[in-house]
Parts: structure tokens; sequence; C-alpha cells
């Protein structure tokens, strides 16, 4: 069975927990870099990107999730975890993690749509999937082999790159489960590959 954690020191852990199991998967809280080694894959969660940078460095997690993702090991991030990702954030000099070749610009679908539901159409994943977005960034640009999923109203809300996967929305917030079996889908198959 597929071991994933979902990094536990902020944000909306448990209801990623609940979609790893809903796909048959197990799905570990990560609260200590220790148990990144025994993880075939990573969600990093939606929350609040400058909070959970700081817990990030307080935690000594920044070199291990660097690691993980060297290791060739799938993270997927949702909204702040896209953030926490991206090799670029718009109007700051550094990244966090900064492994996932897009830059992300911060609450960028304006104030009076602080929070909103999108039909999506998601390459990999489907029609019809609802996206929950609450003060989401939007990724401005994309690295030469990253793969665009989908857009809505022109802007990029979800790419991949290979083993590292990321969404502008919160999947894990309906009972539409598509969007962790992507994931699922591309840590069995960096699994094979190992
Ligand atoms: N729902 C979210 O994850 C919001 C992200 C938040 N606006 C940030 O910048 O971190």
């Amino acid at each position: 069975m597929l071991k994933i954690g979902v990094l536990g020191l902020q944000g909306a852990v448990r209801e990623h927990i609940q979609s790893i199991e809903a796909c048959g998967a197990e799905g570990v809280i990560v609260k200590t870099p220790a148990q990144l080694k025994e993880l075939d894959g990573l969600i990093i969660p939606g929350g609040e990107s400058t909070t959970m940078r700081r817990l990030i460095d307080k935690y000594d997690f920044m070199e291990p999730l660097k690691q993980f993702a060297k290791e060739n090991k799938p993270m997927f991030g949702t909204c702040a975890g896209l953030i926490l990702l991206a090799s670029e954030v718009v109007g700051y000099e550094e990244s966090h993690v900064g492994v996932f070749d897009v830059t992300v610009e911060r609450n960028s679908f304006g104030r009076q749509k602080e929070s909103f539901e999108a039909e999506l159409n998601i390459t990999g994943v489907g029609e019809d999937f609802i996206g929950v977005f609450i003060r989401a960034p939007h990724i401005v640009e994309v690295g030469e082999d990253v793969e665009i999923l989908s857009k809505h109203n022109g802007r990029i809300v979800a790419a991949r790159h290979g083993h590292l996967l990321g969404c502008s929305f919160h999947p894990e917030l309906t009972d539409d489960h598509r969007m962790t079996k992507l994931f699922l889908e591309m840590v069995q198959e960096s699994k094979n590959n190992a």
C-alpha cells in the first residue's frame, strides 16, 4: 500500500488524509522531518504560506523537503502548498522550498473574489471538477518542461513537472477524489521506476 504524508504543521491536513484514505492509500500526518524517510509521496496542504514557512524553519524541515524532491519522490502542493513549492513567488526575493519550476502570484484573484468555486477541466483528471479557491494563488509562468493541466479565466491553476504537482485550489474540500488519484498514480509510477 502506498504511504502518503501530509505536512502537518498548519492548514487543511485532515481533509487530505481522508481523501488519501478514500483512494485506498495510507495517509500519515507528518510532524517531524524523520517521518519523510518512510513516505512514497508528500502533500503540502493549503493554509497560510507565510505561517507554514515559519514552522518549516522552526522544525528544521527545509533541507529534508528539498532532499525529498531531489530523490524524485513525488510532491503535491495545494494552494499555500503550491506557493511553498514554487521556484519563484511574485514580489518576493526568495522562494521557499523552490523545487517546482513555476512562478506564482499570491492572493491573485482579487479582493471581491476572496473565495469562489469554479468548474474546471483538468488534463489527466477529467471535466467538471469543482475547484474551491480560497485566497488562491495562480501560476503566472511555467518552466519549459512543465505541463499546464488546467486554466480558469485564462489563468493557470494546475500544473505538473515530472514528479511534482501543484494546484491553486483545494481538491481536498470536496468529495471528488480525482485529483488525489492523479497524484497517487504519479507516486505509483515513481515507485515502479525506482
Ligand atoms: N487557501 C490557501 O492556501 C491560501 C493561501 C494564502 N493566500 C497564502 O498566500 O499562503
